[in-house]
């Protein structure tokens, strides 16, 4: 009882309206015995097509038949045929599907092949075939339908799941040795649901329109035993004397597709933890509105002020995932964002570019940057047409892993002429003769010959020059650098960096840079202010040279003391040795109360419990610490 009531309270808000209207659509016609006492095959031909009456609610058909009674009992056979051939077919395609994609070889060979076998067939003859085998019936429509349908489902199933099986997280679960009927029931089939949920609906509401053909050509239901089918077939001889007999049933398969359509399409948003609800939705275009503009001076090139972003899920309450980010970027300088993974940089950046997940949402803060033109634009407020020149054309990004960056099928050199196209107006040859200069100026040897190549031809040191390239190829004011070397083996590593300072110190009117990375070696070879982020919040904001040899935040402190450098000064700074930081960073939901640093700080006091620390500021130094023992480590 409990546990029922618990069910009951966790109930989507979104799905009651659905699920009543499914339900009363499902059970109204298995109630027909309390409705009505008609009987629905009793003819009266005297009264044939008569009108509604008090004894005949819906009137009586041409052979006298009551209506209501036939619309009831005839759904009874209609809705158990529709939904009984749709779950055989569901459940036989998926399970093909399924095999077919994640063991591949002779099961992708018989998956794909008996699906075309089957959809090859004209349904009519199909549907002969089977009537001579099993003979005319309730029965023979479902193993008909259920053939007809099944290779939709299979190859619906068959391509999501090699889309959803080449993903990390499946071979995750594989290099964990997860048993392959786990993987694929409990990993595969949920992330393809979405799509299967609403071909499920599709094909209750197909089965149900098949129904009255296949009964009107005498391979179905038998008459006089009622099903919507046969209403419809019998009504259409007279249509013009009585629309009323055609309309009833017709209106009757409306709303039960209708009812169907609608629920699997909540289901499939409740199911989706990534969808967002309509409330969420009005909610962010309530706060997008309400942002104000911000003043820039003249050397700051974009400015993030009190950035929050929080999760927007269906479900569950909004999560704070950044809060009270404020960094500015400098005109021609490089300003780094360093912190552990998860700590926000990205979403913070990408916040920047309009591009965050549409389950994530801004609840604060405000966006600004100085166009080439001097223009100020409100980035939080701005519309998606005014993004679009924004991005590329003000901030250019690159991004983490170049192997997936770049379109697989298309040339590099094509790749590269529409970007520029998409910006400036010029020819194509004009583009193509850029893209060979920009191909260049990266260092990419035979920059012909690689402009005529696919992505897949290069190494991936060569397709991050070429990120590069396409991301220069604007001269964008701001480059952010999503942990561009990541990826890459030291070796690029290092070549990639070069490439970076040289193109910052050659750019003609200084390239600005937001430069993301988890790594403070190498951001301390690029970086001319550092920012340390930890848990979503700025903990140390300061220029790269104090902040590396003089650390104020004790985050800050254990990240020196962890990084291996070939840089002198940090190794005396932190001694010999490298230390390990004890933990892991609180996840976003369990954020402990006052610093998020606390539980893994070995300073950490009573206090740092009590109150979130603020930005501390040092007189005459232009940095920001958030702790409240900042000032005597500074002593
Ligand atoms: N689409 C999303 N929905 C919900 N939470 C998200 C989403 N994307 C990121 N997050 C959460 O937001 C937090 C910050 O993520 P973000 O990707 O910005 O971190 P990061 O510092 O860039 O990490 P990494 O270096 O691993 O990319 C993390 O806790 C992450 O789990």
């Amino acid at each position: 009882m409990k546990r029922l009531v618990d069910v009951i309270r966790r109930f989507p808000l979104s799905l009651i309206v659905p699920t009543v209207l499914l339900l009363l659509v499902l059970v109204i016609p298995f109630l027909a015995s309390f409705i009505t006492s008609a009987d629905p095959v009793k003819i009266a031909v005297r009264d044939r097509l008569a009108l509604p009456s008090l004894a005949h609610l819906l009137g009586q058909d041409e052979f006298g038949r009551d209506r209501l009674a036939r619309l009831l009992y005839g759904g009874q056979v209609s809705l158990a045929v529709a939904f009984a051939s749709a779950a055989i077919a569901a459940l036989v395609g998926v399970l093909f599907g399924l095999i077919g994609a994640y063991f591949r070889g002779p099961f992708e060979f018989v998956t794909s092949r008996l699906a075309d076998i089957v959809l090859c067939f004209p349904p009519i003859l199909l549907a002969l075939l089977v009537v001579t085998l099993f003979g005319p019936g309730a029965l023979t429509l479902v193993a008909v339908l259920s053939i007809l349908y099944f290779p939709v489902f299979a190859r619906i199933t068959f391509s999501e799941a090699l889309r959803v099986s080449a993903l990390e997280f499946v071979e995750a679960s594989r290099a964990l040795g997860t048993p392959s009927h786990r993987i694929l029931l409990g990993t595969i089939l949920p992330n393809i649901s979405g799509p299967l949920s609403i071909q499920f609906s599709l094909t209750v509401a197909a089965a149900i329109t098949i129904e009255s053909g296949l009964s009107f050509l005498g391979l179905g239901v038998v008459p006089p035993a009622p099903s919507w089918g046969q209403m419809i077939r019998g009504a259409r001889g007279f249509m013009v004397q009585d629309p009323l007999g055609i309309f009833i049933p017709c209106i009757a398969l409306t709303i039960t597709i209708f009812a169907i359509n609608l629920f699997c399409d909540r289901l499939r948003d409740v199911l989706d933890p990534k969808s967002i609800t309509k409330r969420a939705r009005l909610f962010v275009a309530q706060a997008s509105k309400s942002a104000c503009e911000v003043a820039l001076d003249m050397a700051t090139v974009a400015r993030i002020d009190g950035l929050r972003l929080e999760t927007l899920g269906a479900k569950s309450a909004p999560i704070p995932l950044i809060e009270d980010v404020s960094i500015d970027l400098r005109e021609g300088a490089c300003t780094a964002l360093v912190g552990e993974s998860g700590s926000g940089k990205s979403l913070t950046s990408l916040a920047l570019m309009g591009l965050l997940p549409e389950t994530i949402h801004r609840a604060g803060g405000q966006l600004s940057l100085r166009a080439k033109s001097g223009e100020l634009v409100s980035l939080d407020r701005a519309d998606e047409r005014t993004m679009e020149r924004v991005r590329g054309d003000e901030i250019a990004m690159i991004f983490q892993d170049p192997m997936t960056s770049l379109n697989p099928v298309h040339k590099v050199g094509d790749q590269m002429v529409e970007a520029i196209l998409a910006h400036r107006p010029m020819s194509r040859n004009d583009a193509r003769g850029l893209a060979l200069k920009l191909l260049q100026i990266v260092g990419i040897n035979e920059a012909e010959r690689r402009f005529n190549g696919y992505p897949h031809q290069m190494s991936g040191g060569m397709r991050q020059r070429v990120m590069i390239a396409m991301a220069l190829t604007c001269e964008p004011k701001l480059l952010i650098a999503d942990e561009p070397t990541t990826a890459l083996d030291v070796t690029i590593q290092a070549e990639i960096m070069d490439l970076l300072q040289r193109l910052r110190s050659e750019y003609a009117n200084g390239l600005s840079m937001l430069f993301i990375s988890h790594n403070l070696a190498i951001v301390s070879e690029i970086a001319d202010r550092i920012l340390v982020m930890y848990s979503g919040q700025i903990v140390e904001d300061g220029p790269a040279r104090d902040v590396l040899f003089d650390p104020r935040h004790p985050y800050t402190k254990a990240l020196i003391a962890s990084m291996p450098s070939t840089h002198e000064g940090l190794h005396s700074a932190r001694g010999d040795r490298l230390q390990m930081i004890g933990g892991a960073p609180p996840l976003p939901h369990a954020r402990p109360s006052g610093c998020s640093f606390r539980d893994r700080c070995p300073v950490a006091m009573p206090a740092c419990s009590a109150e979130r620390p603020q930005f501390k500021s040092f007189a005459s130094e232009d940095r920001r610490v958030r702790c409240l023992k900042a000032g005597e480590l500074a002593a």
